[in-house]
């Protein structure tokens, strides 16, 4: 249990908020805690050579691969003393807005194999699906907290929306304090990508087109707010938009074209 506190910033130990975020943690992690007393999420390296292949180009990498102490995939779709104090006051909220069933939190592993079997709705995505232990989700690569991608998303399954809360952490600079344009890219793409599994399966990006309106500052949290307009066929059409957290700035405007696939294992 006070490996779980631990995750939490230690002023917010009184608020009501840690209160919110830390029975969060305990209702979604009923895994068994480690008995010295080390945090659950106590990382554990091993090398390894592995063959990653994609589109027909084979090379080899030399990779970490991260694991809990107590053996299960760590979700990092969970608060870390990271998140500043507005990251934490969106997941609340929408955390809130889950209880009814009406969104839903997705979690979110560094493997895509970690991720079949624990969430249903992307379990056609990934059934079948040939995956390697070694490879690495693109946006959970690195491996300390705060300096990339954090990010959870929720999924409003009526809606056929997700939204992401994210906050770009210094190595996705692009512009000095400002987030690259293509990490907005890739936090689009993938927030979008998730709407277009849950309704389609098997999907990829054949078209992405992005306004950037206004330049997201490193360190703020913004939310990515995309969904399904329409599908045609195998065509799966998307919308999505980029807002500050206070609602008054907008970042970002895409829209989207995935296409399903009968098959990945024909390419
Ligand atoms: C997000 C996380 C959620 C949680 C999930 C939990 C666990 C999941 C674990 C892992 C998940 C991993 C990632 C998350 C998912 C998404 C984020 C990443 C997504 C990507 O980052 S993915 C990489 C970039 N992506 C590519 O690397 C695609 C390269 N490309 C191709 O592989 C082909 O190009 C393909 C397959 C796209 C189509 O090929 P194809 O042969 O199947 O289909 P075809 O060409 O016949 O087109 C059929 C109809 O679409 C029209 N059409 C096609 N392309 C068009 C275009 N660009 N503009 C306008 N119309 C277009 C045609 O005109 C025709 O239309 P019509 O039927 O009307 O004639």
């Amino acid at each position: 249990m006070l490996s779980q506190v631990q995750c939490v910033p230690s002023s917010l130990c009184c608020s009501f908020l840690s209160q919110l975020v830390f029975t969060r943690l305990l209702s979604e992690n009923s895994r068994p805690q480690p008995s010295n007393g080390a945090s659950r999420d106590t990382e554990v390296f091993f090398h390894g050579p592995v063959h990653l292949c994609t589109a027909g180009v084979r090379a080899a990498f030399v990779l970490s691969t991260q694991f809990s102490q107590s053996g299960q995939p760590k979700d990092y779709a969970l608060p870390n003393a990271s998140w500043s104090q507005g990251m934490l006051n969106l997941y609340n909220e929408f955390v809130e807005k889950s209880k009814d069933g009406t969104w839903k939190r997705i979690p979110s592993y560094r493997h895509s194999s970690d991720s079949r079997g624990k969430e249903s709705y992307f379990l056609q995505f990934l059934e079948g699906e040939k995956m390697s232990k070694d490879t690495r989700l693109f946006l959970r690569s690195l491996d300390e907290e705060g300096l990339g991608f954090e990010y959870v998303m929720f999924l409003n399954p009526s809606e056929k929306r997700m939204v992401t809360v994210y906050q770009p952490g210094p190595y996705l600079e692009g512009h000095p304090g400002f987030a690259h344009g293509g990490s907005t890219a890739a936090i689009i793409d993938s927030t979008i990508g998730g709407c277009a599994i849950f309704v389609a399966g098997r999907v990829m990006t054949a078209n992405l087109s992005i306004d950037f309106k206004n330049p997201i500052p490193l360190g703020s949290v913004v939310l990515v707010d995309g969904k399904v307009n329409r599908m045609e066929g195998r065509k799966v059409f998307l919308s999505c938009q980029v807002w500050s957290a206070d609602g008054q700035t907008l970042h970002a405007e895409a829209t989207a074209l995935f296409i399903q696939l009968d098959s990945l294992s024909r390419r």
